[in-house]
């Protein structure tokens, strides 16, 4: 049963391992494939999913204690499935805290997944540019990430800490792991796209407004390549037990970091940008799922 704990910012909802547990054993009652890789679909890029083969698909309604998508491009599904030979579970929908979920619910699928077996996450994002580098369709390979809702406190492993996840405090100074990351960039140059892929550093807001131009001007000076409005506190949750990860960020839309500039962002154009782009990302993620070794946490 999920406990009520009164936090820094009030009362917060947190998950206890019985309601992770119960979810996993649900779904492990009902497909029977089990999932070595997970992937988490970012905006509009559900179609990642599309490429799973002898699929189990089940609406996040009718998955017990799975919180609901709410947000445009998002279709809440969880799909199961075999790609190129691996075991995958794909998430056609993410939660954002700025839906309402508290952070345990936000981070809720990634220690069902680990309770499933799984040993790699795959995250995917939409985000804006703040890299002059990076153009909208590029695909920006994370290497890193601040978790500004973090620094403030709103961290997904805040209250007490389950020891059966993980540490209570965990070190995050690999969080992308090498291997992934040296991997897709060689798969990136075989298939053509080397130019459309770079790797950087990745920012997590809370959303949901987009930024301020001093807000942009600010996460650009501190080394900011892209931003968004997820990803990093799942990617704490993963690091923290013991999952490796591999992340990635469409770019969607430039950040306007000047008052001369009148170009403003959507919701709308970033699922424009992502379904050009969705082929692409479909290739370099398959192709990465089937040469990772999935056996061995520490190895590529
Ligand atoms: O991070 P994902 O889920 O890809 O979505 C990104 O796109 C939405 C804004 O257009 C925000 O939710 C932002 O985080
Ligand atoms: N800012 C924050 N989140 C985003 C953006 C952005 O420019 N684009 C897509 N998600």
């Amino acid at each position: 049963m999920s406990k009520s704990w009164v936090s820094l910012w009030g009362s917060e909802q947190v998950c206890v391992h019985d309601d992770y547990q119960k979810t996993a054993d649900w779904l492990l009652s009902q497909t029977k494939h089990r999932p070595q890789v997970a992937i988490i679909c970012g905006s509009g890029l559900g179609m990642l999913a599309d490429a799973l083969k002898c699929q189990d698909a089940f609406h996040y309604t009718d998955i017990p204690g799975f919180p609901q998508s709410t947000v445009q491009g998002h279709a809440g599904r969880l799909v199961f499935g075999e790609l190129k030979g691996k075991t995958c579970v794909c998430m056609q929908g993410r939660f954002h805290m700025y839906e309402g979920h508290s952070l345990c619910k936000t981070t809720f699928p990634v220690r069902v997944f680990k309770l499933l077996g799984v040993e790699t996450l795959i995250v995917t994002n939409a985000a804006g540019s703040l890299a002059d580098g990076l153009k909208p369709g590029d695909i920006m390979i994370i290497k890193d990430h601040v978790n500004f809702p973090g620094l403030g406190g709103f961290n997904p492993l805040n209250g007490p800490n389950d020891d059966k996840f993980g540490p209570r405090f965990p070190a995050m100074s690999a969080c992308y792991n090498p291997g992934l990351r040296c991997l897709a960039m060689d798969i990136a140059k075989q298939q053509g796209v080397a130019e459309l892929v770079q790797e950087g550093v990745y920012a997590a807001v809370g959303g949901p407004n987009f930024e301020t131009i001093a807000e942009a001007k600010l996460m650009h000076r501190l080394g900011v390549d892209a931003v968004g409005m997820s990803t990093a506190p799942e990617v704490v949750v993963a690091v923290h037990c013991g999952l490796r990860v591999f992340g990635i960020s469409l770019i969607t839309n430039k950040v306007v970091k000047s008052y001369e500039d009148r170009e403003c962002v959507n919701h709308e154009g970033v699922l424009e940008v992502s379904k050009l782009r969705s082929h692409t990302l479909q290739q370099l993620v398959s192709e990465l799922v089937s040469r990772m070794d999935v056996n061995n946490n520490t190895a590529v």
